[in-house]
């Protein structure tokens, strides 16, 4: 098994059995091993090779190779290589994990939710939880003239909140509650779900998983978010309630197959209903959640940069006169401070594609892969490349003025990916996040305390800190 990439000439960490490479990762997540591997191998070739347990999979070098694979060839490579048996573990056949067909008929349903339109529709009810993300540090301050809190927790309160009011059409408030049902839910959710080890067992080796039967989320934790969805839609359709959210764009397609009367796309049933609800969650919380704390905390250590955002959001909103929709996208050094916090803490630290072709040859190389292939894009790599970005651990917003973004390869920076199964869910994550810091940064200072420490935990989908975000809050 060993020998794939030795028959075929191709330069290969060495392996260990039964883990091949993983072992050599020490325990890091999978985005900060490939990384290293990445900086060992980058110039001599413009892929290399490496093992998961006993197969082989590839991992990119080059970004016009890059480039092929998630856009030019995408018809060879359209899954993400995920673990997915709907019929034994609905969950997984969400739009994550849904492959070919079942994903390009999801994934068309999906795609008119998330328009511009739609989301400035959902903008008022992200306002007012933005209002409540800046009260909930108001009382954490409690009066005081500085304060350190968690931004992780109050972040992910945030984002909770906006997914359940959105996504799963409950006003949630667990920025007022301290025990909140949901928010407890949806933290059982996340730390019931397999190891990594078990994870990555499960996308390489799916046929083993499925005599297993494996259930990727706890069933009592599952069974909480269907019942509340499933009483909301009750709840709505008895008493015909229409909300601008994500559940009763759900809603239309279960019952009519279109939204707002556009083209149809298809019915959607209520299983997948109940898998998209989760899954946008899963996505949609602890992303934007860990970008906005990050954010925060680069600030920290950057004050002058902090000032610089602070005065661009007043002046853009004295511009519009108001806090709206137009002036939240005018927000351009915002922006820019949000993509150097993606590039230097990406979430989704590397991307995963599958052949699904009989077989792919390489672009530019006489390497041809079977059905089934994995190949990673190494997004944490990629982004602290000092080809594309000199002195990359340093946090410097002018990377992404136009202009130095006009110098680089486009697919340098890949935080929401690129091609047909990009991040669907992109807008409504820079909504989120601006809305968020716009919220925090006209209100609050934010500094370094003695306690703030950083270190990204190995358990989870997402690159995150491992433990708490602590940082010095003062009022302005
Ligand atoms: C900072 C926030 C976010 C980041 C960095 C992020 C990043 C990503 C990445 C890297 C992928 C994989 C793309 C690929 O394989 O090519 C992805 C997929 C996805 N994301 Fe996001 N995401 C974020 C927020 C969200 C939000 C708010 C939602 C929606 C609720 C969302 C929903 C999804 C979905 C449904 C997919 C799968 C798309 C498909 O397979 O067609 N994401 N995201």
């Amino acid at each position: 098994k060993y020998n794939f990439w030795t028959d075929r000439n191709v330069i290969h960490p060495t392996p260990k059995f039964p883990y091949g490479n993983l072992s050599e990762f020490n325990g890091q997540h999978f985005g900060l091993g490939l990384h290293k591997l990445y900086q060992k191998y980058k110039g001599k070739l413009n892929f290399f090779g490496i093992y998961i347990f006993l197969r082989p999979a590839t991992v990119i070098l080059d970004l016009d190779l890059a480039k092929q694979i998630l856009i030019k060839d995408f018809q060879h490579l359209t899954d993400r290589g995920l673990y997915s048996n709907p019929k034994v573990d609905p969950q997984t056949g969400d739009l994550l994990r849904a492959r070919g067909a079942k994903w390009k008929n999801l994934r068309s349903k999906f795609t008119p939710m998330f328009t511009s339109g739609k989301l400035k529709l959902m903008f008022p009810i992200m306002l007012s939880i933005g209002e409540r993300f800046r009260e909930y540090l108001d009382e954490k301050i409690d009066g005081a003239k500085r304060k350190e809190v968690d931004v992780k927790e109050a972040a992910s309160r945030f984002t909770t909140d906006i997914i359940g009011s959105t996504g799963f059409g409950i006003e949630i408030n667990s920025l007022r509650e301290d025990n909140n049902a949901f928010r407890n839910a949806c933290n059982q959710l996340l730390s019931g779900g397999p190891s990594p080890l078990k994870r990555i067992f499960s996308d390489t080796f799916p046929s083993v998983t499925n005599l297993f039967r494996f259930k990727l989320l706890n069933k009592t934790t599952t069974s909480y978010f269907r019942n509340v969805i499933q009483e909301t839609i009750d709840y709505r359709e008895k008493n015909n309630v229409q909300r601008n959210d994500f559940l009763n764009l759900m809603i239309q397609l279960k019952n009519e197959g279109k939204i707002d009367g556009d083209d149809d796309v298809g019915y959607l049933t209520m299983d997948e209903i109940f898998a998209q609800s989760i899954l946008f969650f899963i996505a949609g919380f602890e992303t934007t959640a860990t970008s906005t704390s990050f954010c925060l905390y680069e600030l920290a250590k950057n004050p002058e940069y902090q000032e610089k955002a602070r005065q661009s959001i007043a002046e853009t909103i004295k511009k519009h006169n108001e806090l709206s929709y137009e002036a939240i996208n005018d927000m351009h050094y915002l922006e820019q401070c949000i993509n150097e916090t993606l590039r230097l803490h990406p979430p989704g630290s590397a991307l995963g594609r599958v052949v699904t072709s009989d077989s792919y040859t390489l672009p530019g190389t006489n390497l041809t892969l079977e059905k089934g292939h994995r190949i990673f894009i190494p997004t944490y790599a990629i982004h602290h490349d000092a080809e594309y970005y000199p002195n990359p651990d340093i946090f410097d917003p002018s990377r992404f003025a136009p202009e130095q973004i006009q110098k680089r390869h486009a697919l340098s920076f890949l935080p929401f990916s690129d091609g047909p199964r990009n991040c669907i869910g992109m807008r409504l994550a820079y909504l989120e996040l601006k809305i968020g810091l716009v919220h925090l940064l006209t209100k609050f200072r934010f500094s370094l305390s003695e306690n703030t420490s950083v270190k990204y935990g190995n358990k989870g989908l997402t690159l995150t800190p491992e433990n708490e975000l602590l940082l010095n809050v003062e009022k302005i």
